[in-house]
């Protein structure tokens, strides 16, 4: 049947072209032969369940590759169901070339940026981006089927003749160009084969061809296989003594123990056998219910190589309207020293596809560790087609909404759990919120708050908190709260939609559901804090008038609460020192009011002026705790606009500008340095208190400039001598 021919193809030399487009990833070819190999047994199991062809007895399929360093080529074989001379015509010669062909048609114009994802449809001939020449052998299950041998050197010509295969199945071999010598290294291909194939369905063995390299097993784990080199007999209990000095016999080499109790078994010293590099059947293959904890872990440190336990994982199962399969871990995170980076694996039917293809899994879930396995995935498509694809999203959709169901399945009925992952999937779970709308408005009532007392709450939580202040209550000159002791929490709104304070409201039984009314339509105020130290004084003072706050200290959290704001309707969310809630102050009387007003005016002058500061906004205010004699807010917005700035502004660029933009001053009436400033105006002792008042409100505010620290701790001197005398 000796044949030769042209390869049906359209372009005069298509090898180059191939070679060129795949060489960003050119190991791929061990892929694209090995799962031919994986199809090709998957066939053959098939057509005996259909009753076409009977496996042999003991049938176990596998696909060998072997390297052959010294010959510089590569083999593949597998017992899956081979070809016969027509089918090699039909398959190898028009095809696959032709499919191969229009592959190149398709994509010529097309700029390397635009990767395929997978190659897929392009099998057989990767091979001739590494090889100068193949030759398949193969075999055809089929009756009186002849073995056929097919040559072909990267031009268009093979050449096809009777083979002398003798079992059935395919051995491809590849002639290596010499660029490409790396790929018979034994290292280089068992990290290629674990790369992409360390999950295919048929055992893949990987062998040297002509080792010397032995291993030692005992007698009774001889495999039919095995080439035995040298038969060790055990050593005798004397000769063992008189050798025990010398650590480096036989024994110690393979980690015996050399305890006497048991008689030492027979040892074999045999060849080398080929490794076994790959697992048939993935954990994410199986059913959760048949996966324990321990499997899940191994699991998770066989593939990602990371040994810190995650927290918890998600079993992905979907039959319908898609296949899909996966297994979502959620790492543990240091996350002070380690940026947050995850690896999700993308597989088509076991076969490894490619790390992270953002254009699948939903970008957040890029910090998670897993894997996906997909089969419905349409591989042949450049990426951009893939990210308009339809399927996709509803694939992306799918697992944003498996990862929510989890969490807030989690935060429902294991809560205490939940609080302890918090804070290491919180970034995850905020980034999340960030990118995807709809992830967002899922996890909208599980996410999670860590108060002053170090309590997680929800965020319906949050804002249930009944206020203590209760701003409702009828405003009574007479009558202090503050004097009762009976303080309530004011967090959930102390400040009305302008921002001024509600204490005014007249409030009686009968309006009670108006006022409830009005109420709900008021803006519900979170107050947080980013830096506890900082701003321990506000806590303190939030923590003494019983209110309470939320910690919020990462980068990611401004622009999350935005987030949320946005999302939320009435919610916000205000610094612990954005301003001075009513719940700080104590009561006071229109007429107080009027005073303070006049006060603040005088004192406002006189700061101004010591401070040479005309933009200085300066409040006063009887606040409850009397031994705080002023402090800095700064609005919320004004704040938030700052750390914007900060954040895009560019090394050297001078942010002075923004420095007191909304800040104010607030002096407490009830301090008796703030009275003495406003009963003596003017003096030298005025303008050392007025600079000190100052700077003891910035300094709990923000921290000081080094100028005007070195000036506050000159002054703090001045003042302690001034004691002294
Ligand atoms: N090891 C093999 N055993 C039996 N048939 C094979 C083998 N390798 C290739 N073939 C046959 O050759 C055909 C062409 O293979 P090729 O790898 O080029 O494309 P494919 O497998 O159809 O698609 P893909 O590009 O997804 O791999 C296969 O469909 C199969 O029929």
């Amino acid at each position: 049947m000796a044949k030769s021919g042209n390869l049906s193809i359209n372009s005069e030399n298509i090898f180059p072209i191939i070679k060129k487009w795949l060489y960003s990833d050119h190991d791929i070819f061990y892929r694209e032969l090995i799962s031919n190999g994986c199809d090709a047994v998957t066939k053959l199991k098939k057509l005996d369940m259909m009753g076409e062809y009977t496996l042999p007895e003991g049938y176990k399929a596998r696909i060998d590759v072997v390297v052959n360093p010294e010959k510089k080529t590569l083999t593949f074989t597998d017992n899956g169901l081979g070809m016969t001379a027509d089918e090699v015509e039909e398959y190898i010669n028009q095809i696959a070339f032709s499919g191969a062909a229009d592959f190149i048609e398709k994509y010529k114009d097309k700029s390397n940026a635009d990767q395929i994802i997978g190659h897929f449809g392009l099998g057989f001939y990767s091979a001739f981006m590494v090889a100068d020449e193949v030759h398949i052998d193969t075999l055809s299950y089929r009756e009186g089927a002849k073995a056929v041998h097919w040559e072909c050197d990267g031009g268009t010509e093979y050449t096809m003749e009777e083979g002398d295969r003798t079992e059935v199945g395919t051995s491809i071999t590849l002639f290596l160009n010499e660029d490409c010598l790396e790929f018979c290294n034994e290292y280089k291909a068992r990290e290629v084969v674990k790369k992409y194939c360390s999950f295919m369905p048929t055992e893949i063995y990987l062998s040297k061809a002509n080792t010397t390299e032995t291993q030692i097993i005992k007698e009774d784990e001889k495999l039919e296989d095995d080439e035995v080199l040298e038969v060790i007999e055990p050593e005798k209990k004397e000769e063992k003594k008189e050798e025990k000095a010398d650590a480096e016999d036989t024994e110690a080499e393979t980690g015996e123990e050399e305890e006497e109790k048991e008689p030492e078994p027979v040892k074999l010293k045999i060849k080398k056998r080929p490794e076994l590099v790959n697992e048939t059947t993935p954990l994410w293959t199986k059913h959760t219910n048949d996966c324990t904890r321990e499997e899940y872990l191994e699991f998770y440190r066989k593939v990602f190589h990371d040994y810190k336990e995650p927290l918890f994982w998600i079993h992905l199962n979907m039959d319908y309207p898609f296949n899909l399969k996966g297994i979502l871990y959620f790492p543990k995170i240091n996350m002070e020293y380690e940026s947050i980076e995850g690896t999700i694996k993308l597989y088509n039917n076991q076969v490894f596809i490619a790390d992270n293809i953002k254009e699948v899994i939903p970008e957040f879930l890029m910090l998670l560790k897993g894997v996906i396995d997909c089969p419905d995935l349409p591989l042949n498509v450049s990426r951009s087609a893939l990210q308009n694809d339809g399927f996709v999203k509803k694939i992306s959709e799918y697992i944003s909404k498996k990862v929510a169901d989890k969490l807030s399945g989690m935060c429902k009925t294991e809560k205490e759990e939940y609080d302890k992952y918090w804070d290491d999937i919180s970034p995850f779970i905020k980034f999340g919120c960030l990118k995807d709308d709809k992830f967002c408005e899922r996890m909208n009532d599980y996410i999670l708050f860590k108060n002053l007392d170090g309590k997680y709450m929800t965020l319906p939580e949050c804002l249930e908190v009944k206020p203590m202040g209760d701003e409702t209550k009828a405003e009574d000159g007479e009558k202090n709260a503050a004097d009762t002791g009976e303080e309530k929490d004011t967090s959930g709104s102390a400040i009305d939609e302008n921002g001024e304070k509600v204490e005014a409201e007249v409030v009686s039984d009968e309006d009670d559901t108006e006022e409830q009314d009005r109420e709900e339509k008021k803006e519900k105020i979170i107050y947080y804090v980013t830096d506890e130290q900082q701003q321990g004084q506000y806590i303190r003072m939030f923590r003494d008038n019983g209110m309470d706050a939320v910690i919020l200290t990462h980068n990611i959290d401004q622009p999350f609460i935005q987030q949320l704001e946005s999302k939320n309707e009435g919610v916000k969310f205000q610094r612990i020192d954005a301003d001075v809630t009513d719940a700080l102050k104590s009561e006071t009387s229109e007429d107080v009011e009027k005073e303070l007003e006049e006060e603040a005016k005088a004192l406002g002058e006189i700061m101004k002026k010591v401070l040479g500061n005309d933009k200085l906004t300066v409040k006063v205010e009887k606040l409850k705790d009397e031994k705080i004699s002023s402090m800095i807010t700064l609005s919320e917005e004004s704040r938030r606009m700052q750390d914007m700035m900060k954040m895009y502004s560019m090394p050297g660029m001078d942010m002075g500008g923004f420095g007191s933009e909304g800040e104010t001053l607030i002096l407490n009436a009830n301090h008796p340095l703030v009275q003495y400033v406003n009963e003596h105006q003017e003096g030298e002792n005025v303008d050392m208190i007025c600079q000190q008042l100052y700077d003891l409100a910035k300094i709990q505010h923000a921290p000081l400039a080094p100028e005007a620290m070195t000036k506050f701790v000159a002054r703090s001197n001045d003042i302690m001598m001034l004691l002294a005398k």
